[in-house]
């Protein structure tokens, strides 16, 4: 099967992959599907996926409600902060997340500027985690009748769990590509211990990234979790770090969401599927651009279930000496990561 390319520079290949290949192909084609999906995370740690599962109906009205969200005062949405690392929910203003020295914390964190500790990420978020949840509470809103606002919670919700669907697919993927039984995953991805990010990137003056060296809107780091589902909109800025070490535009290709491996799953796959660096810079930008517009993105960070055992998935190890890792729970593993971060 020849494979399109949705990013080719310094290395870095990006598959660009028609995912309806695998859900409703002939059996053949449904194993050529997920084995190009699988190279794609071994090689790159990025896939493209289009025609999948997320209707672009449902994408526009997220995205519009998202706008909604982050237009509210400061107030209304710093009431709903996110307070608790464990509890991974709520409103996270402009340098809200810990800017990490290079070199010791590995990875960055999940969206914390790595490699300065001056330069603040350009960036809000608000985080929304699996709902009902035994624990935990979602940090929502009040939503204003009439308003973009209305309706917000049963929109994120119904979302939320059109991504979840969508990550046990992905895992099916995954699983078919290594030879495994097709569902191998299905009972460790099942229970949707997602977490939901809405993020706005304000409208910045063009100066500010001339007056900052290493100035970025998100900056470089790993996701922690098995996979990210990233939906982006045309601006642009979103970079992929390639074996050479430059960092490469991973350009917005409409209809289609950016799939990236997270360190859990390079983790479970002993270190076969690749968790790649990435980060948001300036858009693509004429010399005389004054100011940059907002950008809007949604990741939806996929983990496996808080109390699976992750350890060395079959088909990534011959003999018990090749594990690089011990086993260790879903849950505790973020636990650590995230306690890190905030
Ligand atoms: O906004 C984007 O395009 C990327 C965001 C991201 O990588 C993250 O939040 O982990
Ligand atoms: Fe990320």
């Amino acid at each position: 099967m020849t494979v399109e390319a949705a990013v080719q520079d310094e290395g870095l290949v990006i598959p660009l992959i028609d995912f309806s290949k695998f859900l409703h192909g002939s059996p053949a084609e449904r194993v050529e599907t997920a084995r190009a999906i699988l190279r794609g995370f071994q090689t790159a740690g990025f896939v493209y996926l289009r025609a999948h599962t997320i209707p672009a109906a449902t994408l526009g009205a997220v995205f519009a409600r998202s706008a909604g969200f982050f237009a509210q005062p400061l107030d209304a949405k710093v009431a709903l902060s996110l307070t608790d690392a464990a509890a991974n929910r709520g409103y996270l203003r402009q340098g809200r997340e810990k800017l990490v020295p290079l070199g010791e914390e590995e990875g960055g964190g999940q969206g914390g500027v790595q490699g300065s500790d001056e330069v603040v990420e350009l960036k809000e978020s608000l985080e929304i985690g699996r709902e009902p949840h035994e624990q935990f509470r979602n940090h929502w809103p009040v939503e204003e009748a009439g308003t973009a606002l209305d309706g917000f919670r049963d929109e994120m919700v119904r979302f939320f769990d059109a991504c979840k669907d969508l990550h046990v697919q992905v895992m099916r993927a995954i699983a078919m590509g290594l030879g495994l039984d097709e569902t191998h995953f299905d009972g460790f991805v099942d229970q949707g211990d997602n977490t939901l990010r809405l993020l706005h990137y304000p409208q910045v003056k063009a100066d500010v990234f001339k007056a900052n060296v290493g100035q970025v809107r998100a900056g470089e780091h790993s996701d922690y979790g098995s996979i990210t589902l990233l939906f982006q909109d045309g601006r642009g800025g979103l970079q992929v770090k390639s074996p050479s070490g430059k960092f490469v535009d991973a350009t917005p290709i409409p209809g289609t969401i950016v799939v990236n491996a997270g360190d859990l799953l390079a983790r479970w796959s002993n270190d076969t599927i690749k968790s790649t660096v990435h980060r948001v810079v300036e858009p693509p930008h004429d010399d005389d651009v004054d100011v940059y517009p907002p950008r809007y993105s949604v990741a939806y960070f996929c983990n496996p279930n808080a109390d699976s055992l992750i350890e060395a998935m079959p088909g990534t190890y011959v003999d018990e000496a090749d594990k690089k890792y011990g086993g260790i729970t879903s849950g505790d593993y973020l636990f650590q990561r995230l306690a890190a971060t905030y």
